[in-house]
């Protein structure tokens, strides 16, 4: 009996003939893929095909018009709002923008998610933010507002507070959009560290092809045309030898 159950453990994030759409417009069908513990997953494809709105299915704030959506083992939308709650506690969300609370340090932006949905004490939380501002390379910039950070800090920061809960998994969209590409850069060399040091997972939107063949290990090419995926698999591989045209040259094309 235990060996056959799906032990909530064994996978990070799950889709499951997932259908996506915008009242009746259907922007993606069929999805269905896991997502390997460990992995930097990258959703790919041409603008419009549904990259963000597949991210935005995976941490709640989309209800799948048909399918299922498994977060740490558990059918997300099947859930009670309560349990729907605990799991989003424990992903990691950066957006576009970063999103930090412009009032609040940059400490007090990490210390945030832990003040709100845990017991801990003030001094533990503050060796926590400490720690995780050291993950990111801000150890320096605990007291800084986020108006004086330059983009690539500020999406550091947006990382230490998705990384605030511990989570499993961390969601990025477009994480190098609006950086020069030194600091695109650096924010992958910054990706591939904390997935060395913490072990963690990370499914990113990107377009970025740099980005796509310096940090991901997998991804799925999503296609507007068919409004399915078609492609599966590492970039480098897919960009040689994807049956699919459009895939290659996706992959191939250097905007
Ligand atoms: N709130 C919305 N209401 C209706 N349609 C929407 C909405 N948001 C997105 N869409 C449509 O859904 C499709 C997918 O959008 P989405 O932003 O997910 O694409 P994307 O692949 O992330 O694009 P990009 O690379 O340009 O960011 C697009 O055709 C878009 O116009």
């Amino acid at each position: 009996m235990m060996a056959s159950r799906n032990r909530p453990e064994e996978t990070v994030a799950r889709v499951d003939r997932l259908t996506m759409a915008f009242g009746d417009t259907v922007v993606q069908r069929d999805l269905d893929f896991e997502i390997v513990p460990g992995t930097i997953f990258a959703i790919m494809g041409p603008s419009g095909c549904g990259k963000s709105t597949l991210l935005r299915h995976m941490v709640g704030l989309h209800e799948p018009a048909a399918g299922r959506v498994f977060l740490g083992g558990e059918n997300f939308w099947g859930l009670e709002q309560h349990d729907r709650n605990r799991l989003l506690q424990q992903a990691g969300v950066l957006f576009q923008g970063g999103a930090l609370w412009s009032s609040m340090t940059v400490a007090e932006n990490v210390a945030l998610p832990l003040e709100l949905f845990t017991d801990r004490s003030p001094e533990l939380i503050a060796d926590q933010v400490a720690f995780k501002l050291a993950l990111v390379g801000l150890a320096g910039a605990s007291d800084v507002y986020p108006a004086a950070l330059s983009g690539g800090m500020r999406k550091r920061a947006g990382l230490a507070r998705a990384l605030a809960m511990d989570p499993r998994v961390l969601f990025l969209d477009e994480p190098s959009a609006g950086l020069d590409p030194l600091s695109a850069r650096r924010l992958d060399t910054l990706i591939l560290r904390l997935r060395a040091t913490l072990g963690v997972t990370v499914v990113m939107v990107t377009h970025e092809l740099e980005s796509l063949f310096a940090i991901a290990d997998d991804s799925l090419y999503l296609d507007p045309e068919t409004k399915t995926a078609i492609a599966r698999g590492a970039p480098r591989d897919l960009q040689k030898q994807s049956e699919h045209d459009q895939v290659r040259e996706f992959l191939n094309t250097r905007l």
